[in-house]
């Protein structure tokens, strides 16, 4: 035999592993942290064998978020700073790995794989750049390569590129995790993520994958938390305790629920390039609300998130006895669950650990599973959604 790379070898050896252990990691736009998610795989595809094994956010310190934000979500930024933040979140994350597995007392060679979502730092669908010559386009930092070198464990990452390049905007991936993880024959479900960006997959009761609806709905928490950095200091609306003490502001709620991403038809995508402060600082000139008091505008955005997931689950998913199941860190801001438990009284709505799905480690046991999936899956079809395997492989030596 020619001599050939002995990583295709070891590539091949996983793949072909009836038990594979995997990390998912995400990064999300809340830039709060790494989560880290352990996982177990005994199969793929439509009735994956999962189990989650471990799961930690690691929190960014204060310095790591200023030096992101720098160039986050921001039309013109310091190029030498993204190259590189590159090389250093690849790194960086890798280090945090080896952190949690020390943690957990895990030795790395028994981890098969890492699959990996990086930093978006920026996200630029048609929809939003509109520049006519250009196709959907996203970038998520933090090079596998240097995760890879960093652990030793073969590496899977930059998953939004394939999807892209199969006709998606990049996202949302949730997708395929929450067929294989969420549907349930005999109920109509919401998986509900409030992250930064808040987003769902509808999933229907006969399992039609016609009906099945994954699409970003607009902000999460994105609004809440830059208010709250701006003008208390405070990285989030801990338990709401901000919004509950204000009063919403209904011209400028009118004005920020009045844009066209919100009439446009799903599935979309959208980021905090368009959902930012500037955005909420055009909607105070329009209606002379730039004076009103903090608290009233940490409510006014905290009621923003929750009317517009409210508006698109009504005039969108027509069924009758929905089952709504919500996720990500803004699960736990009450003034925002609760005015969904208000406005939608006939649906049924939990979080996610309900359906065994710890709803911070979701979106990091996502990744595991595409990760699992780019090994020995077969691409998904669903609907007109992209139907590829996604991720590109880096190897640790
Ligand atoms: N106790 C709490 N009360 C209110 N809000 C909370 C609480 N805990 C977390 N959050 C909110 O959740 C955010 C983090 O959410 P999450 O980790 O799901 O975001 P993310 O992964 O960055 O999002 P995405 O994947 O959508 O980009 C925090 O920034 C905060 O706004
Ligand atoms: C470009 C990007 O990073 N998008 C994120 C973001 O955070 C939530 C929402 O916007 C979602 O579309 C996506 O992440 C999740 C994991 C997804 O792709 O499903």
């Amino acid at each position: 035999m020619l001599p050939f790379n002995q990583n295709l070898q070891q590539l091949f050896t996983i793949a072909q592993k009836t038990r594979k252990i995997g990390i998912g990691l995400m990064s999300g736009t809340s830039l709060d942290g790494l989560d880290i998610a352990l996982c177990s795989f005994t199969s793929s595809g439509l009735q994956p064998q999962f189990k989650l094994l471990q799961f930690i956010t690691i929190p960014y310190p204060q310095s790591f978020k200023d030096e992101v934000q720098q160039v986050f979500a921001r039309k013109t930024a310091d190029l030498e700073q993204v190259t590189l933040l590159n090389a250093f979140i690849g790194n960086y994350h890798g280090e945090l790995v080896l952190e949690a597995l020390a943690g957990w007392g895990i030795d790395a060679a028994s981890v098969d794989f890492i699959a990996s979502h990086g930093q978006t730092i920026y996200h630029a669908p048609q929809r939003l750049h509109h520049r006519g010559n250009y196709p959907n386009a996203t970038l998520q930092i933090g090079d596998g390569d240097h995760l890879a070198v960093k652990t030793g464990i073969l590496t899977i990452s930059d998953f939004r590129q394939k999807h892209i390049a199969a006709g998606g905007e990049g996202a949302p991936l949730a997708l395929y995790g929450d067929v294989l993880l969420g549907s349930k024959s005999g109920e109509n479900r919401i998986l509900l993520n409030i992250g930064g960006i808040a987003n769902l997959t509808y999933l229907p009761a006969d399992g039609d994958a016609s009906e099945i609806l994954c699409t970003d709905i607009g902000p999460g928490n994105t609004l809440i938390d830059a208010a709250c950095r701006k003008f208390f200091n405070m990285a989030y609306d801990k338990d709401s305790a901000i919004a509950d003490s204000g009063k919403v502001n209904e011209d400028l709620l009118s004005a920020l629920l009045n844009h066209a991403f919100f009439e446009e038809e799903a599935p979309k995508t959208t980021g905090p390039e368009l959902f930012g402060l500037p955005y909420v600082e055009q909607a105070q000139l329009r209606t002379g609300t730039e004076h009103i008091k903090n608290e009233d505008l940490v409510s006014t955005l905290s009621m923003f998130t929750a009317v517009a997931i409210e508006h698109f689950i009504r005039t969108n998913i027509l069924a009758h006895d929905l089952h709504v199941f919500i996720s990500g860190g803004g699960a736990r801001n009450p003034f925002v669950v609760n005015h969904l438990k208000q406005a939608l009284a006939d649906a049924y709505i939990a979080d996610t650990g309900s359906l065994g799905i710890d709803p911070d480690a979701k979106e990091a046991i996502l990744f595991a599973l595409l990760g699992n999936e780019a090994l020995c899956g077969e691409p998904m079809t669903i609907g007109n959604n992209p139907a590829v395997l996604m991720g590109k492989f880096s190897f640790g030596h």
